[in-house]
C-alpha cells in the first residue's frame, strides 16, 4: 500500500512526500531530468521542459517517476488503484493523449501549478500504452500537489475525475470520495486530554494521554491508513525551518508506513514500506529513505549538472 502527504510551513514552503509499499523495489534512484532532456511524449503532449527530480527508474532512456517534484515546486505520485483504474484502450482525437507510464513527468514537465494542471486535464486522455513488453502498465491514481493545494487524479471507467484533495492526503484504493466521506466516521477523534468522569458514584480516570482518539483504525488497510496519515498530518503542529519539517513529513509518513509480517499480498509476499521519499520547495532537496536503512538521505537539486541534456541518478 502506499500513502502520500502535503503540508506548507508557516512560510507557505510546499513539503511532499510518499511511502512505496510494496513486496519488492525496482532499482529505484533518484532521478534528475535536467530542463534540455530531450522528452518524447508518448503521443501528442508538448514538453514544456520543466526540470525535473524524482523517484524512479530509467526505461527506453524514459524517467519512469514513482513520485517526482519539478522547478516550479510542483509535485506528484503514483499510488495503487487496481479495480478502480481504467485507462482508454487508445488516443482520442481532438484530446491530449498520455501514457500512463510517463503521467508524472508529463505533469512535472509540464506545469507551474496545481490549477494549471487541473484545468489541462479537461481534455486529457490517460491511455494503457506499456513502455515495453517487460513493464505492463501499472493501474494508479495520483496526487498532485504545490505550495496552494492538492487535487487526486482518478482514470476510471467513466473516464477522467480530478478532485479537490482538501485533506492533502492519500492512499490507495477505493476511490477518493469514499475515503474522504469516512473521515466523519473519526471526527470525535481529537488530540486533548480526557478528563475523568463520574459514572454514578464511580470515578474514571484516562489511562494517559491518547484516549480522545481511541477508535483512530490502526491495522494497514488503504481505508485505515488515510484516517490515519489525515489525522496526523491535520494535528501535526507547524514547525519552523527545514530540519523540523523533514522530520515532520517523515513521522507523518511513518504513522501509515508497513512493517513487514502485517499484511501479506495475494501472492503471499509481505508488503513493506520499500522506501519513504519527500521533497522540500524550500530547499528544492529530494530526500529519501529505505526500509532496511532509514538514514534520511537528502539530493538537492544543486548536485545535478541543470545544463546536460542527459537523465542522472543517484
Ligand atoms: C507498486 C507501486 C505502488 C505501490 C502501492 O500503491 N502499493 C499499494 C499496494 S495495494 O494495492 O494497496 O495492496 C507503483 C507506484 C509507481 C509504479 C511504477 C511507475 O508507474 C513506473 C513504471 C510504470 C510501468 O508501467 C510499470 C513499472 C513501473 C516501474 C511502476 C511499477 C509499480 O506499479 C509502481 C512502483
Amino acid at each position: 500500500m502506499c500513502s502520500a502527504v502535503r503540508f506548507v510551513d508557516g512560510e507557505g514552503n510546499l513539503y511532499f512526500g510518499r511511502n512505496l509499499d510494496w513486496e519488492c523495489g525496482y532499482g529505484e534512484k533518484i532521478v534528475y531530468t535536467p530542463a534540455d532532456y530531450d522528452y518524447q511524449p508518448a503521443f501528442n503532449a508538448e514538453d514544456r521542459n520543466h526540470a525535473v527530480i524524482g523517484v524512479g527508474i530509467i526505461v527506453e532512456d524514459t524517467p519512469l517517476y514513482f513520485d517526482c517534484a519539478n522547478d516550479a515546486g510542483l509535485t506528484v505520485a503514483g499510488l495503487n488503484f487496481p479495480g478502480y483504474a481504467q485507462y482508454a484502450e487508445d488516443s482520442v482525437n481532438f484530446t491530449t493523449n498520455v501514457a500512463a507510464y510517463e503521467f508524472p513527468l508529463w505533469v512535472a514537465r509540464s506545469f507551474t501549478s496545481v490549477d494549471d494542471v487541473a484545468e489541462a486535464l479537461k481534455n486529457v486522455t490517460i491511455v494503457a500504452k506499456p513502455i515495453n513488453d517487460q513493464y505492463p502498465v501499472a493501474m494508479l491514481h495520483w496526487i498532485i500537489a504545490d505550495a496552494t493545494r492538492s487535487i487526486v487524479v482518478e482514470y476510471t471507467a467513466s473516464g477522467m475525475h480530478v478532485y479537490d484533495d482538501d485533506i492533502d492526503v492519500m492512499t490507495n484504493q477505493p476511490e477518493f470520495p469514499v475515503h474522504r466521506q469516512n473521515l466523519i466516521n473519526y471526527i470525535n477523534c481529537v488530540p486533548t486530554m480526557v478528563k475523568p468522569v463520574k459514572w454514578g458514584g464511580a470515578e474514571l480516570k484516562p489511562w494517559g494521554a491518547g484516549l480522545s482518539a481511541h477508535g483512530l483504525p490502526g491495522d494497514p488497510n488503504s481505508m485505515s491508513r488515510f484516517v490515519r496519515i489525515a489525522y496526523a498530518n491535520a494535528h501535526y503542529p507547524d514547525k519552523q525551518g527545514e530540519k523540523d519539517n523533514v522530520t515532520r513529513l517523515f513521522k507523518t509518513l511513518s504513522s501509515a508506513a508497513m512493517i513487514e509480517g502485517m499484511s501479506a499480498m495475494a501472492d503471499g509476499q509481505y508488503e513493506k514500506t520499500m522506501f519513504t521519499s519527500g521533497y522540500s520547495a524550500k530547499t528544492k532537496t529530494y530526500y529519501m529513505a529505505t526500509y532496511d536503512d532509514p538514514t534520511i538521505v537528502a539530493t538537492p537539486v544543486s548536485d545535478f549538472d541543470a545544463a546536460s541534456d542527459k537523465l542522472q541518478t543517484k
